[in-house]
């Protein structure tokens, strides 16, 4: 991935429908050849930001670039960002094979061209021998997949795509996604992808943008934004996690000392810039609390009583009342000891413990 120029470049861009915001003042470099993710829940403006960069709306602020050159203004037909929706819209009066040979038209190529190029996304897709077969004669699977290969005939190195997986079966999803992924890198393309799935986010992309109420709150890779999230809505949004609050009481070498209600906490002070006194956030993701049936000594260990179990097949998820805390605990073993019940003994390794500022104090968010 070349990250020293972006190929897209957005800033300072706003977008209102009548006096509703949808997009207010968003900035973001996409790198050439990167898998960019824009998640966020329903309505947070990831669709608009998309139309927009694909040329559908006029930024009413701020402006965008691809390659260098703006866009504003520029027809969405002279852009070379074609848009792939969740409905594939395809056409349906004709063929796979004129499906994907539609755009090259306007290029005005040989017949032998049409055909090369057409083979070659056939095959790329995984489409050999359904070029003579109508939309309505594909799978959801194979229909995304002509989509793609529509989008991509003409050599385009942007590719946007809409929620472009939600009208598959879980198992469709994920392989279609990888092999989505495998291709990007393998083309070099640039590609920017929306979805409101956390897990699809997670597993697909170079550097995810979560957004929230039409603003970017946190801009970084999947694992930062699942391990180091800067807000406690990024917390939440992009997975479960158990958020105390306290204060810290100590500093000792390297860690912080955290006490939450009845529970201190060691925490390795990695880069926190908190200090004795400050009330703080507590983030715990619940596959971090390693959980057993027998006590277990050192530091950020303390028990509870299982309340509710949840089988998941992967994993167990626990609900462990601590009064005044409540935990949610993922066993990601379970076949190795059945289900727990009664008393429980939780631990955490202080690597695992993530700060965040009291949202008592900031009220940014
Ligand atoms: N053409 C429009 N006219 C008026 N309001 C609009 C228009 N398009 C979007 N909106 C509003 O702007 C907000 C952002 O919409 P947008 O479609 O970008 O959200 P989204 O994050 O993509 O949501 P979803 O995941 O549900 O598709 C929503 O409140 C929506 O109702």
């Amino acid at each position: 991935m070349n990250t020293e120029k972006p190929m897209i470049q957005i800033s300072n861009v706003s977008k209102s429908f009548g006096d509703f915001d949808a997009i207010s003042q968003v900035s973001l470099d996409i790198p050439a050849g990167s898998f960019t993710t824009l998640l966020g829940p329903s309505g947070c403006g990831k669709t608009t930001l998309m139309r927009l960069i694909a040329g559908f709306y006029e930024p009413d602020a701020g402006h965008i670039s691809i390659e260098g050159r703006n866009m504003n203004e520029l027809p969405v037909y002279k852009r070379n960002t074609p848009l792939v929706f969740q409905e594939y819209a395809l056409f349906p009066h004709m063929t796979v094979y004129e499906n994907i040979a539609y755009g090259l038209k306007l290029q005005r190529p040989t017949r032998q061209e049409v055909k090369d190029k057409v083979d070659a996304m056939l095959s790329m897709f995984g489409l050999q021998g359904l070029q003579g077969r109508f939309p309505r004669e594909l799978s959801g699977g194979q229909q995304q997949r002509v989509a793609f290969a529509r989008a991509l005939v003409m050599g385009q190195k942007v590719l946007l795509m809409d929620e472009p997986l939600s009208n598959l079966d879980a198992k469709m999803r994920v392989e279609v996604r990888d092999e989505l992924r495998e291709l990007q890198q393998r083309l070099g393309i640039t590609a920017i992808f929306v979805t409101h799935d956390q897990d699809e986010a997670l597993s697909i992309s170079d550097r995810i943008a979560v957004f929230n109420k039409g603003r970017i709150g946190q801009v970084g890779t999947p694992w930062d934004i699942y391990f180091k999230p800067e807000s406690k809505f990024v917390a939440d949004f992009v997975g479960t996690a158990n958020f105390i609050e306290g204060g810290v009481i100590a500093e000792e070498g390297q860690d912080l000392i955290v006490k939450c209600s009845s529970v201190v906490f060691r925490v390795h002070r990695s880069n926190y810039a908190f200090r004795i006194g400050d009330q703080v956030t507590v983030v715990i993701r619940p596959e971090c609390i390693a959980i057993s049936d027998k006590p277990v000594e050192g530091h950020n260990v303390w028990s509870g009583v299982i309340q509710r179990s949840s089988f998941l097949g992967r994993m167990i998820r626990y609900w462990i009342n601590d009064a005044p805390l409540q935990w949610i605990v993922d066993d990601a073993s379970p076949s190795m000891r059945g289900y727990l019940q009664g008393t429980v003994y939780l631990a955490l390794d202080k690597h695992n413990i993530h700060l965040l500022p009291s949202e008592k104090e900031t009220t940014t968010n």
